[in-house]
C-alpha cells in the first residue's frame, strides 16, 4: 500500500482524510496482520467497511459513489432516514410501555418498605439526569437516522462523510430532531463550572457533562453503526461473556490473598474518582422502568434496540437461567449532530472537580447547596439529607433511614464509598465555616466556590500525589508526568489537550478496582465484625447505625482492611452475587464489564496494545510475539476462551497482565489509565499547580494545600485519635499509627482576604 499523499488533494478532503487516517491508524495494521496471521474466514462486515475506507485513503480520490448522487435524491433520502428513526423511537417507546403495562419490565421501586429486586438495585447506574433524558431520543434518532442513510444509499459512513452534499443537507434536516450543543464563556471566570464546560476556551465544550466520551481508535460495530461487537475474526461468536469471567476471573472462595500492604482506601478512592469522571447513561424503559432482556421470544428480543443479554453457560455454578439481562448504553449524539458510528452519553463531567460531591450538572447542584454562609446541606448527623425524589433507589429496613441526595446517585453502592464522600461533605462545610469565619464580608457564593476550590485542589493533590503512584508505580508515574512537584507552582496547562475521558477509559481498564475487591466490608465497632457485602450493596443501614457513627466505623474499617491482590480475580461478592435480592437473584459484574465493551464496540486488547506501542500477541504464548506480559497461568486461562489473540477482549486482556512494579494494573492499563490522568492535569485550565493570577491559588495557599493527607481528613472527619501516616497502606512499623495531632492541616490565614 502507498502512503498517503495529502499534498496532492484537495485542501478540504486532505483535512478530512487526515482526521480519518489518525482515527484509523491503528486499524490500518490490525488489518494487514489479521490477514497475514490468520488463514480462516474473515467476517466479512466487519472488514467490507474498513476496507472500503483504506481503499479510498490510499487511492486518494472522493468516491466515486459521491458523484452519482444527486442532491433531490439526497434530500430525500435523508428526510425519509429522519422520518424512519423518529417512527422507530415511537415504537420503542410503545413496546416499552406495553411491556411495562403488562407486568413484563419491571418499574421503578422507591417504596421504604417493599424489597428491591436485583435491577432494582442496579437502578443507580441506570439513572438519566434530566439533560441526559432529553438526549436520549435524540441520540436514537441520530443512530437511527444514520443506519437507514447509509443502508438506502448502500454508502459507508466514511464515505458518506466525504460527500459534500450529504454533509450539508444532513445538518440542515438533522436539527429538527437534535438539539446542538453550545456554550458562551466568560474568560474572567474565577471558578470552574459545576459541568465543566468553559475550562477550554477554544472549546468551551471540551470535558463538560453530558456529552459522548471520546473514541482514541474507532468503534468495531458489526453493521460499522451501531450493532455490538458479536464475532471473532474467524466470523465465529466470540465466547460468552460469562464464560470469561468463569474461567478468567474466578478466585479460590476460600482465601482472595492481600494485595502487598495496600488497604482497602485505594480500592475506595478509585471508586470515587470513577464517580467524578464518569457516569456512563445507560437505557431505561417506559416510566423509569427496567427494561428485560430475558426470558423472551426470539423475535420480541430483536425488537428490543436496548438489550444486548449475556449468555449463561449450561454448566454454570452460580446461574441456572442461560440468560443475564443486560441493557446497552443510551446512543448519544455529537456537539454538531453529525452522523456517524454510537458513541455513549458521559453524565459526569470529565474533569477531576469532586462533581461527586457537587454534581455534574447546576439542576444538582443546586439541590446539594444550602445557599447559607457557603454550605452544603447536611443533617444533624452531618449525613447528606435525602433529596426531593429518590434517585438512587436504595433499600432502607428501619423508619428513619432515607437514601442520601450527593452529587452522584451511586453513593449508595457500596457503604465504604458513602463514607468517603460523606467525609468530603463534611470537609466542604468544616473549610466553609472556618473561612465565613475569616471573611464575613464575603456572601454565600464566595464561600462557596473558595471552598470548593479548595477541596477540588486537596482531592487532585491526594490522587496525583499520593494514589496513582500506587496503581500506576511510583516510576511509571514519574515517568508519565503525573508525579506533582513537592513544592511551588507547576504551570502544565495546554490549552491543545481535550480531557474529556475516553470511551475506552470507562469500559476497561478504569474498572481495575473490581480486581482490589473484598467479600466484606470491615465494620469497626468495638473489636470490628466483618459484614459480608450482599448484604451491604445499595443499603445506607450500616452508615446511620449508632447514630450514624457507622460512617466512621465503615470509614476507619477501609484503613486496617488490605485490598485484595491485583490478579485479575474477582471475589464471589460481585462476580456471582452482585446486587443479589431477597429471591436470591444477582448479577455478575465482570460479565456486564465484557459484555459492556462490546456494546460500546471498543476494540480488543491486541488493538490497544498496538495504539500503546506495546508489542502484540500473535499467538497463545509468553514468548516473544505473544502475550508477553501474563503469566503462564493466565495465558493458559485466556487461550481456553478465545479463539485468535485479537479476540481476547479488553478488560479480561488486561486485567490478567502482570501489574507494573509497585503498582496495581499492568503496562495496558497503565498506559490508558496514565495518558488519562495526564490530559485531566493538562486539559484542566483550574488544575491546582497551575500558576494562574485570576483562577489559581497563591504560592502559599498551593503549599498549604500539598500538605494535605488522606490521613488528616479521617482523623478530621471520622473522629479517629490516630491513623496510620499513609491511610492508602496497611499500618505497620515502617508506616505507624500516628496520633491525630501531628498530621498538618490547612493554614487557613492565607485565606484571609
Ligand atoms: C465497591 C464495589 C463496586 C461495585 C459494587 C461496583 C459496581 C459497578 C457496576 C454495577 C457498574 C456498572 C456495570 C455496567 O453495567 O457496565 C460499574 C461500573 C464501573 N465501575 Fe465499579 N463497582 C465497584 C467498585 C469500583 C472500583 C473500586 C472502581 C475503580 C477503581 C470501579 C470502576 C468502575 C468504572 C470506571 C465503571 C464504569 C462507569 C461508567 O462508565 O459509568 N468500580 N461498577
Ligand atoms: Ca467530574
Amino acid at each position: 500500500m502507498k502512503d498517503f499523499q495529502f499534498h496532492k488533494l484537495h485542501k478540504k478532503i486532505g483535512k478530512m482524510l487526515e482526521k480519518f487516517a489518525t482515527l484509523f491508524a491503528g486499524e490500518k495494521i490490525s488489518i494487514l496482520h489479521l490477514m497475514m496471521e490468520s488463514h480462516r474466514a474473515v467476517n466479512a462486515l466487519l472488514i467490507w467497511t474498513t476496507i472500503l475506507f483504506h481503499y479510498h485513503i490510499v487511492s486518494g480520490q472522493a468516491p466515486s459513489a459521491c458523484a452519482r448522487l444527486n442532491t433531490a435524491q439526497v434530500r430525500q433520502v435523508i428526510s425519509q432516514s429522519i422520518q424512519k428513526a423518529q417512527a422507530a423511537l415511537q415504537a420503542q417507546k410503545t413496546l416499552n410501555e406495553y411491556l411495562l403495562r403488562i407486568g413484563f419490565d419491571e418499574p421503578v421501586n422507591t417504596s421504604p418498605t417493599q424489597p428491591k429486586t436485583y435491577h432494582q438495585h442496579y437502578a443507580a447506574f441506570q439513572h438519566l439526569n434530566s439533560e441526559a433524558a432529553v438526549q436520549v431520543d435524540s441520540g436514537f434518532m441520530v443512530n437511527h437516522a444514520t443506519t437507514e442513510m447509509s443502508i438506502a444509499l448502500q454508502m459507508s459512513l466514511v464515505e458518506l462523510a466525504m460527500c459534500p452534499q450529504v454533509v450539508s443537507i444532513w445538518h440542515e434536516l438533522i436539527g429538527a430532531v437534535c438539539i446542538r450543543r453550545q456554550e458562551t464563556c466568560d474568560p474572567s471566570e474565577k471558578y470552574r463550572r459545576i459541568d465543566g464546560a468553559c475550562n477550554n476556551l477554544a472549546n468551551p465544550l471540551w470535558g463538560r457533562s453530558n456529552r459522548p466520551h471520546r473514541r482514541l481508535l474507532p468503534a468495531m460495530y458489526m453493521d460499522g453503526v451501531s450493532m455490538p461487537k458479536q464475532v471473532g475474526v474467524s466470523g465465529e461468536p466470540l465466547p460468552s461473556a460469562r464464560h470469561v469471567s468463569n474461567v478468567v476471573h474466578k478466585q479460590d472462595p476460600c482465601c482472595p490473598l492481600a494485595e502487598r500492604d495496600l488497604s482497602l482506601y485505594v480500592m475506595q478512592w478509585g471508586q470515587m474518582l470513577d464517580h467524578d469522571l464518569t457516569d456512563t447513561a445507560i437505557e431505561k424503559g417506559a416510566e423509569g422502568g427496567n427494561i428485560m432482556c430475558c426470558n423472551i421470544s426470539q423475535e420480541l428480543l430483536s425488537q428490543r434496540s436496548a438489550c444486548f443479554p449475556i449468555q449463561i453457560p449450561a454448566n454454570d455454578e452460580r446461574f441456572s437461567n442461560p440468560c443475564m439481562n443486560f441493557v446497552r448504553s443510551v446512543a448519544g449524539h455529537d456537539d454538531m449532530c453529525g452522523f456517524g458510528p454510537r458513541n455513549q452519553l458521559n453524565q459526569a463531567s470529565s474533569y477531576l472537580d469532586a462533581s461527586f460531591l457537587y454534581g455534574h450538572n447546576d439542576e444538582d447542584a443546586r439541590e446539594i447547596r444550602a445557599y447559607e454562609r457557603g454550605l452544603l446541606r447536611m443533617t444533624e448527623q452531618e449525613l447528606f439529607p435525602p433529596g426531593a425524589v429518590d434517585e438512587t433507589q436504595c433499600q432502607t429496613d428501619r423508619p428513619g433511614h432515607y437514601c442520601m441526595k450527593s452529587g452522584d446517585f451511586r453513593i449508595h453502592v457500596m457503604p465504604g464509598l458513602t463514607a468517603l464522600q460523606v467525609l468530603f461533605l463534611r470537609e466542604h462545610n468544616r473549610i466553609a465555616k472556618i473561612l465565613g469565619q475569616l471573611n464575613p464580608k464575603w456572601c454565600d457564593e464566595d464561600i462557596y466556590q473558595e471552598t470548593r476550590k479548595i477541596v477540588v485542589g486537596v482531592i487532585q493533590h491526594i490522587t496525583y500525589k499520593h494514589w496513582l503512584p500506587y496503581i500506576l508505580g511510583p516510576e511509571f508515574a514519574m515517568k508519565t508526568g503525573l508525579t506533582p512537584k513537592p513544592e511551588g507552582y507547576n504551570t502544565v496547562y495546554d490549552m491543545n489537550t481535550d480531557a474529556t475521558i475516553s470511551n475506552v477509559f470507562g469500559v476497561a481498564p478504569f474498572r481495575f478496582g473490581h480486581t482490589l475487591l473484598q467479600n466484606t466490608v470491615l465494620f469497626m465497632k468495638d473489636s470490628g465484625m466483618h459484614i459480608r457485602n450482599e448484604l451491604a450493596f445499595n443499603r445506607p443501614g450500616m452508615i446511620f447505625s449508632d447514630q450514624a457513627k457507622g460512617c466512621a466505623y465503615v470509614g476507619y474499617g477501609l484503613a486496617i482492611h488490605p485490598a485484595s491482590k491485583a490478579d485479575g480475580l474477582i471475589v464471589s461478592s460481585v462476580r456471582d452475587n452482585l446486587f443479589l435480592d431477597h429471591n436470591g437473584q444477582s448479577f455478575d459484574l465482570i460479565s456486564l464489564n465484557i459484555q459492556r465493551s462490546r456494546d460500546h464496540a471498543v476494540p480488543g486488547y491486541n488493538a490497544w496494545r498496538k495504539y500503546c506501542k506495546l508489542p502484540c500477541a500473535f499467538h497463545f504464548g509468553t514468548g516473544p510475539g505473544g502475550l508477553v506480559d501474563h503469566s503462564p497461568e493466565n495465558v493458559r486461562k485466556l487461550h481456553s476462551v478465545y479463539r485468535h489473540p485479537d479476540d481476547i477482549d479488553i478488560f479480561p486482556g488486561g486485567i490478567s497482565e502482570t501489574p507494573l512494579p509497585g503498582g496495581v494494573i499492568g503496562p495496558l492499563f497503565g498506559c490508558i489509565v496514565g495518558q488519562q490522568f495526564l490530559n485531566l492535569k493538562k486539559g484542566d485550565r483550574f488544575y491546582y499547580e497551575n500558576a494562574f493570577p485570576n483562577t489559581g491559588f497563591t504560592e502559599a495557599q498551593l503549599n498549604s494545600v500539598k500538605k494535605m493527607t488522606l490521613g488528616k481528613l479521617l482523623c478530621l472527619h471520622f473522629h479517629l485519635p490516630h491513623i496510620q501516616v499513609d491511610p492508602f497502606r496497611m499500618p505497620h512499623a515502617m508506616n505507624p499509627p500516628t496520633p491525630c495531632g501531628m498530621f498538618p492541616d490547612l493554614e487557613f490565614s492565607l485565606w484571609k482576604a
